[in-house]
């Protein structure tokens, strides 16, 4: 059907009303029938795919303008226009047509009262420390500079890659490491060329302004080239960095969060400081296209900048000593330095749960197994509610006492300790040997899990949570894990546990500072060292202890007493971390995938069950 011009204005005028409604309702902007010098622009956004520049270079055909306003996530934009003769000009010209962008979309316009709050403006608010000085070369200079370094005019290989040409000067900016090799300079120093002008700066800025650099780079960006959005890596560079815009003007953006954008015009021969706040913690980047919009030098509105080559000499002093910033977060100084301390301490944690679990595990098995026979029974409820041919993985099975409590479902049982498994495997049990941080099963693979008093003695946060996600990881979506850990408070609700009741002489002191062989050789590491040994039967005072296990016989890893009857009693050390209350369901709640479902205290353990979601 072909639309007669009066059904096809008709339609326009509605879609039109439908457009103000939206302004109205969204954005609190009054439309109105007169011309004013404000338009809204519907079906032009930037949730549309438009930027700023495309719609400024198609209203500049037919007026003047002073900003365009553009808010983040909307599908419409105000236009400011010099004057009501420019706005009507503007807007006879634009509604209704089908001109911007790829999408052909019909935009309408409407005159509003009032254009609503502007985000942001040029070069107002610069970010904390940043500094343009203008003109900070001659144009004589700037040819000079151009020719002393004789660029190559061919595109090189990695820069293909970054799609602009680089090239470097004292040091090589190692793209792929993001910084340089301070032992390994260039024989191409800085060229003497640029020397008079660290004199200049001297003059210009205080002096902790003032650096003679020994690394530059100069990067060259034909039109529709770019640098994405970065933070010049902290232990790379010292504070702070030069960067002079030859041949043509820039808008560089800068970034601090998703709403703290700052786009900054960098006119050709300035110079451009960042530092402080602007070179630690705002990304700097040059979006790859053809124009930028710009303020217009005359009349105060703005114009639309028709990119040319740029070259810029970005001049920086390389970093001898660590980065002290005050921004942590995004330092790189900062995370190696935490990262350097989580592997020690992971190390460490790893040798005292190989030195006081595993090896003490596989040591007391058979008398460990002989004490534990009795299912407790709400594990063995949650392990009876799996549906036939559900199949359960008890991580941490110990002697396998849960292994065989539903007869319908398959439960396959993991361990440590290669004693405990011996036991399991003369009960006939299905097990496996592997540690809890990492289980050899594929993700959504099982319907449950259980880990009864196994992550207590995981030596760090950091591995208690691994071993916790690992469980979360290998569940089937609303696959179900039972988690039980050795509670700190022994006594809750005036429910003592069972631990407590056996405590015959209610001893008052409860922890006697030992340090045994393997606590002295990690005691230069770590602060799970000279760790309390606790006195069996007691309250906790703390929460990373030594649980004592008495054994008749002899092996490595204890301490040596003589008992009455003259035998000889050996006293193993197990690592434990006893669990605030509230502590382990804390834990998971780190964990996205799944939900606690509930968190209770069953003799003496904190308890919780989670859902896969
Ligand atoms: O081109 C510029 O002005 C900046 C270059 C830059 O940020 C860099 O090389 O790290
Ligand atoms: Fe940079």
């Amino acid at each position: 059907m072909i639309d007669s011009g009066k059904n096809k204005n008709s339609k326009i005028q509605r879609k039109h009303k439908r457009c103000q409604a939206i302004l109205s309702r969204d954005a609190n902007v009054e439309c109105v029938s007169h011309p004013t010098k404000f338009i809204a622009i519907c079906n032009a956004g930037l949730s549309t795919g438009l930027q700023k520049e495309t719609i400024l270079e198609e209203a500049l055909k037919y007026g003047r303008v002073i900003d365009i306003v553009m808010l983040p996530n909307k599908s419409y934009c105000f236009i400011n226009c010099y004057n009501e003769d420019d706005a009507k000009n503007i807007f006879d010209n634009m509604h209704g047509h089908a001109k911007l962008g790829q999408n052909e979309t019909i935009i309408y316009l409407s005159y509003i009262k009032e254009i609503p709050e502007a985000p942001n403006q040029y070069n107002q608010d610069l970010p904390e420390g940043l500094i343009i000085i203008n003109d900070f070369v001659s144009a004589d200079e700037e040819r000079i500079l151009l020719e002393a370094i004789r660029m190559s005019e061919e595109p090189l290989e990695n820069n293909l890659l970054k799609h602009r040409r680089v090239k470097h000067f004292g040091y090589e900016f190692l793209y792929g490491i993001n910084n340089v090799d301070p032992e390994k300079p260039l024989e191409e120093n800085i060229p003497v060329e640029c020397d008079a002008l660290w004199k200049r700066l001297e003059d210009k800025v205080p002096d902790r302004l003032a650096l003679v650099p020994d690394q530059l780079t100069v990067n060259i960006y034909e039109p529709g080239q770019g640098i994405p959005p970065h933070v010049d890596t902290h232990s790379a560079f010292l504070d702070p960095i030069y960067s002079l815009s030859l041949e043509s003007d820039i808008v560089m953006e800068f970034r601090r969060s998703n709403n703290n954008h700052v786009p900054v015009v960098l006119p050709r021969r300035s110079l451009l400081i960042m530092s402080g706040e602007s070179r630690y913690a705002w990304t700097h980047g040059i979006t790859p296209r053809h124009m930028d919009v710009i303020p217009s030098k005359e009349g105060g509105g703005l114009t639309i900048h028709h990119r040319t080559r740029r070259t810029s000499f970005t001049f920086r002093k390389l970093r001898r000593n660590r980065c002290d910033c005050a921004y942590p977060e995004l330092c790189d100084t900062y995370a190696a330095e935490q990262k350097s301390n989580e592997d020690k301490l992971a190390s460490v944690a790893a040798k005292l749960e190989e030195e006081n679990v595993h090896k003490v595990y596989d040591e007391i098995a058979n008398h460990f197994s002989e004490t534990r026979y009795k299912p407790w029974p709400k594990v063995e409820n949650f392990i009876k509610s799996f549906e036939c041919g559900s199949v359960v993985m008890d991580v941490g099975c110990g002697n396998g006492k849960y292994l065989s409590v539903n007869p319908n479902i398959i439960e396959i049982g993991c361990d440590r300790s290669e004693g405990l498994l011996q036991v399991c495997s003369q009960r006939k049990c299905h097990v496996f040997q592997c540690n809890c941080l990492n289980l050899p099963f594929r993700d959504n693979s099982v319907n449950g899990c259980i880990s009864i008093a196994v992550i207590h003695h995981l030596a760090t946060e950091a591995r208690r949570l691994q071993a916790i996600a690992e469980m979360a990881r290998v569940l089937v979506s609303n696959g179900r894990c039972l988690i039980y850990v050795w509670a700190k408070n022994q006594e809750f609700n005036c429910e003592k546990s069972s631990y407590l009741h056996r405590n015959r002489n209610n001893r008052m002191q409860n922890t006697k500072s030992v340090s045994n062989e393997n606590t002295q050789s990690l005691s230069s590491k770590s602060e799970l060292v000279d760790l309390p040994v606790h006195m069996n039967r007691t309250q906790f005072q703390e929460q990373d202890v030594f649980v004592p296990w008495k054994l008749k016989s002899s092996g490595p890893k204890s301490i040596e007493t003589t008992t009455e009857d003259g035998g000889v009693k050996k006293e193993f050390l197990r690592y434990y971390h006893v669990f605030e209350e509230g502590e382990l369901a804390q834990l998971c709640a780190r964990i996205e995938s799944i939900e606690v479902e509930c968190a209770y205290y069953d003799q003496g353990n904190w308890c919780v069950i989670f859902r896969k979601k």
